[in-house]
């Protein structure tokens, strides 16, 4: 089993200052790991903790407690409490991530936000402007649209660049938050075979797929949060 990524009693919680210091347990005693090949769909009710582990694994929230060791080359790195400059390290090579919202930098066409992550991984301009443009076609986004901001786009076009920004690199481990939420059956057969072929690579792909058909495609494994916790 080739590991590449290992979470243990990885713990999250909330306190909610408006509201009197309220606090909530989002996630507790986790543990998890996630090998090349895996693909582990998160399951459980809304509020069980699925996105709050997905950002703690992106490195936007701070767990409270616990580890995540994320393979990076040959060495493990510790997301849990790492500085801003390792952080973004680990997404520019091995952690790539579709959230369910396209945040870019505003005004710069489509293809050039679909070449940047391949060129910041390591790719030259021309070999990433190639797979650029072959996963856009895969993805049915017409090329009158590639020179454009994504700004006006319509939420299943901004996600479909999305979803090309995050294949545009081979990331060892990759990070899907209902990555065909707002896609069409062709688009989403599309997504599918993207994440397969990336899973059949070598990529670690944990996800939510509330789409039970999606899931079913995609998942080796799945695990059952409750209130944070795994389920027996
Ligand atoms: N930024 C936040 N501030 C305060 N509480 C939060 C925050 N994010 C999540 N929570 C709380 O943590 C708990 C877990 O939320 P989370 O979004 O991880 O659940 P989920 O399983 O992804 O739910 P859903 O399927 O509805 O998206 C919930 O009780 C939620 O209210």
């Amino acid at each position: 089993m080739n590991v590449l990524l290992k979470i243990q009693g990885l713990a999250k919680s909330f306190t909610l200052h408006t509201q009197g210091g309220v606090r909530i347990q989002a996630l507790a005693h986790l543990d998890l790991e996630v090998s090349a090949g895996d693909c582990l769909a998160l399951v459980g009710s809304s509020g069980a903790g699925k996105s709050s582990l997905l950002r703690c694994l992106t490195g936007n929230y701070l767990p409270d407690g616990g580890s995540i060791r994320v393979r990076h080359d040959d060495d493990w790195i510790e997301l849990v409490g790492a500085k801003p400059q390792t952080v973004l390290e680990l997404r520019r090579g091995t952690i790539g991530y579709v959230s369910q919202f396209l945040r870019v930098i505003p005004r710069i066409p489509t293809l050039d936000l679909v070449i940047e992550p391949a060129v910041a991984g390591g790719a030259e301009r021309p070999e990433a402007e190639a797979r650029a443009r072959r996963l856009l076609q895969h993805l049915n986004l017409p090329e009158r649209l590639w020179s454009l901001a994504p700004a006006t786009f319509s939420g299943g076009e901004q996600q479909r660049v999305n979803i090309a920004r995050a294949f545009a690199h081979p990331y060892p481990l990759l990070l899907l938050d209902e990555p065909t939420a707002s896609l069409d059956a062709e688009n989403c057969k599309a997504v599918i075979d993207l994440i397969e072929d990336a899973r059949r690579k070598g990529a670690a792909i944990v996800g939510i797929f509330h789409d039970a058909e999606t899931r079913s495609a995609v998942a080796t494994r799945e695990i059952s949060l409750v209130e944070g916790k795994a389920a027996a």
